[in-house]
């Protein structure tokens, strides 16, 4: 079994759907995409049904239910509405995500401490209907615990700060942002949570992630859409999960 079996490639594909939308047609085709990042050796797909629609629509996630033959992740904030549209798509998972509709993409965690109260109901909803719950939250104690609490079987961390550090040149701040994932998956583990991580990763840091034993699960998106445009979608995810397991053979000699 190679190596990277232990670790799960979702492949976002959101950003197809931007182009496309861009003339209003149905090329290119994210549903398209999916099939073919499955073949190349995606373990799942993800997708996001914004409220404001700005790239994945309604049709979108339909499709991809019932033309792609892994798991789906439906990410989605969590509001009635959204609520009621994933119920009757029934995928996998579905992540929920926090949204303000003027940014320019998930700025941030989750507060699951503040918003405990709608999502108890809300997280109970999905477990009874048999979707996966996963809580997009950042890597702070009291909301991993609060996801603990809250029965959510998974939590995503946020990686956007992480990387955008990295990008940034911003060295001290990506060591300290590195230190609180590093001791936030151990903890979220520790409270009996299946951990994931996401959100800006290139190959240079899903390999360093990889390398943390407690994530089962990393999703990508943005950053494989680009290079997929120099490379190709199936050569982007060969030279991701090539990447992934590098990180994740650092594990064994940790
Ligand atoms: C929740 C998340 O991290 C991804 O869905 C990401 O947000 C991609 O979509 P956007 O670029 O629209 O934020
Ligand atoms: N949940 C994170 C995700 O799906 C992908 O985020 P990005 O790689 O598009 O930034």
């Amino acid at each position: 079994m190679p190596m990277s079996s232990s670790l799960r490639l979702g492949v976002n594909i959101d950003h197809v759907a931007t182009l496309r939308n861009a003339r209003g047609g149905k090329h290119p085709d994210p549903v398209r995409a999916a099939l073919e990042a499955i073949a190349a050796g995606a373990d799942g797909i993800t997708a996001h049904l914004r409220e404001d629609r700005r790239h994945i629509r309604d049709a979108d996630m339909e499709r991809l239910k019932a033309e792609i033959s892994k798991p789906l992740n439906f990410e989605m904030a969590a509001t009635p509405d959204m609520v009621r549209i994933a119920l009757g798509v029934q995928p996998h998972a579905v992540c929920l995500v926090p949204e303000r509709r003027e940014e320019l993409t998930t700025e941030g965690g989750l507060d699951v401490v503040g918003q405990r109260e709608s999502l108890e109901p809300t997280i109970a909803r999905f477990t009874d209907a048999g979707v996966r719950v996963s809580l997009f939250i950042a890597a702070d104690p009291k909301q991993i615990e609060m996801a603990a609490k809250l029965k959510a079987p998974v939590i995503e961390i946020h990686t956007g700060a992480w990387c955008d550090a990295i990008t940034d040149g911003e060295l001290i701040k990506a060591e300290n942002e590195w230190q609180r994932i590093a001791a936030g998956v151990k903890l979220a583990k520790s409270a009996g949570l299946e951990v994931h991580a996401g959100h800006g990763l290139d190959y240079a840091t899903a390999e360093t992630i990889a390398a943390l034993p407690e994530i089962m699960e990393l999703n990508i998106g943005y950053y494989m859409i680009g290079e997929s445009l120099f490379v190709g979608l199936s050569e982007t995810v060969k030279q991701m999960r090539a990447a992934m397991d590098r990180g994740v053979a650092k594990r064994a000699r940790a």
